[in-house]
């Protein structure tokens, strides 16, 4: 099931303020969404708006293309799971997955076999068989979210609205979670959106993320795209490690403040601006300048070295030499991509690759030294 916000504003009723802003959002039939970004942006608003827990002041909630604005939560058959979803304690696992067909209507509920059966169901894909006579406090954590998961799934809803479901469990339990909600997701065929502070949660899990700030959705699109090519440095940032170098730009070549950093080509305006860049877009340029990198520690092919430079130390993630040096003395670093920013402009720097060593011309000029 698709679901579309259409300009939803839903505004604080204590002081008008928005907490939701205005937003509009399609979400694809099957795919998975994940709602990011800082405490406070509205998306737990946005999803209680969904759900139909939240009013909304203005704009439409369509399911497949039927707007739901005037129906309320059980009705829009949405499962909805918290970071604190309470099971109750006095009732066995399997008597807390089958409550919400058990309490239906007379007419609606389903004989107490089938009940029994979905349940039994549920708990196999639950990765939970045999635990439906434990009560909730006999499992671990990562089980008892399993269980309200299938809780929420035991009535059959085609939209899982997910609010940190996993927040409170350790690192571990949480990345093994992650595999099997997805592929969860995709056996059920359920349209899927999950808040969550955790960006490599979203990156690994979502088709599509959407980052809000201020009640409003700041840019969404693949999780690729949004670290590719961020709309903005509050992107940038949020979607990834970031240094930020401070200088400025003169005819077109922008300087770092800071020594042993090779310029590079600007398209903005004179005047001060600020490089940002990730980590593994600089390399180093051993032989070139005056500072000393230090590795920290090797991942793979990579190597994380602590770079100083004058008074100050910069992180770099770049590519080792073939020996792995612990100390690379008189380097020069050398941004290869990044984005410079100065109030409303913001534009990506590319620096074609390394064809030999660089110097720096006495105007701030980038000179490669022509292959031989
Ligand atoms: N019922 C309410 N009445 C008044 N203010 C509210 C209400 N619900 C949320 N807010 C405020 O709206 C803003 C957005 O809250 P919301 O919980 O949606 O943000 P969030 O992005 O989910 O944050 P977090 O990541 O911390 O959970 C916050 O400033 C919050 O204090």
């Amino acid at each position: 099931m698709s679901v579309q916000l259409e300009q939803i504003t839903h505004r604080n009723p204590r002081n008008g303020r928005p907490i939701v802003d205005n937003v509009s959002l399609a979400v694809a039939s099957g795919s998975f969404t994940a709602l990011v970004g800082p405490s406070g942006a509205g998306k737990t608003s946005l999803l209680r708006i969904i759900a139909g827990l939240d009013p909304h002041q203005a704009g439409h909630v369509s399911i497949d293309g039927t707007r739901v604005d005037t129906l309320d939560a059980r009705a829009r058959n949405i499962g909805f799971v918290f970071q604190h979803y309470a099971l109750f304690a006095h009732m066995s696992v399997a008597a807390n997955i089958g409550f919400g067909l058990s309490v239906r209507p007379r007419g609606q509920r389903p004989r107490r076999d089938v009940i029994a059966r979905r349940v039994e169901d549920l708990l196999d894909l639950m990765q939970l068989s045999g635990l439906g006579g434990r009560h909730p406090h006999e499992l671990s954590g990562g089980q008892r979210q399993r269980v309200a998961l299938a809780r929420t799934l035991a009535t059959g809803p085609r939209v899982l609205l997910l609010d940190e479901p996993f927040g409170a469990l350790d690192p571990l339990v949480r990345r093994q979670i992650r595999g099997w909600l997805r592929s969860l997701h995709e056996r059920l065929g359920l349209t899927t959106i999950l808040v969550t502070h955790d960006r490599q949660e979203a990156a690994e899990l979502a088709d599509t993320v959407v980052l809000m700030r201020h009640g409003r959705i700041v840019q969404a699109g693949t999780p690729q795209a949004l670290e590719d090519t961020p709309a903005d440095p509050f992107t940038m940032a949020f979607t990834g490690d970031l240094v930020r170098l401070g200088g400025r730009v003169e005819n077109h070549v922008f300087t770092p403040d800071l020594p042993d950093i090779l310029p590079v080509t600007a398209p903005i305006a004179a005047g001060p601006a600020e490089l940002l860049v990730r980590p593994v877009d600089i390399a180093l340029r051993p032989g070139q300048g005056q500072a000393t990198a230090v590795l920290r520690q090797a991942r793979g092919p990579l190597g994380l070295y602590d770079v100083r430079l004058g008074t100050d130390t910069l992180q770099v993630e770049t590519l080792m030499p073939p020996d792995r040096p612990r100390i690379l003395p008189h380097c020069a670093l050398d941004v290869t991509a990044g984005r410079l920013a100065r109030d409303n402009a913001w534009a990506s720097v590319e620096t074609p690759p390394f064809p030999g060593p660089p110097s720096i011309h006495p105007t701030g000029e980038r000179i490669h030294a022509q292959h031989s």
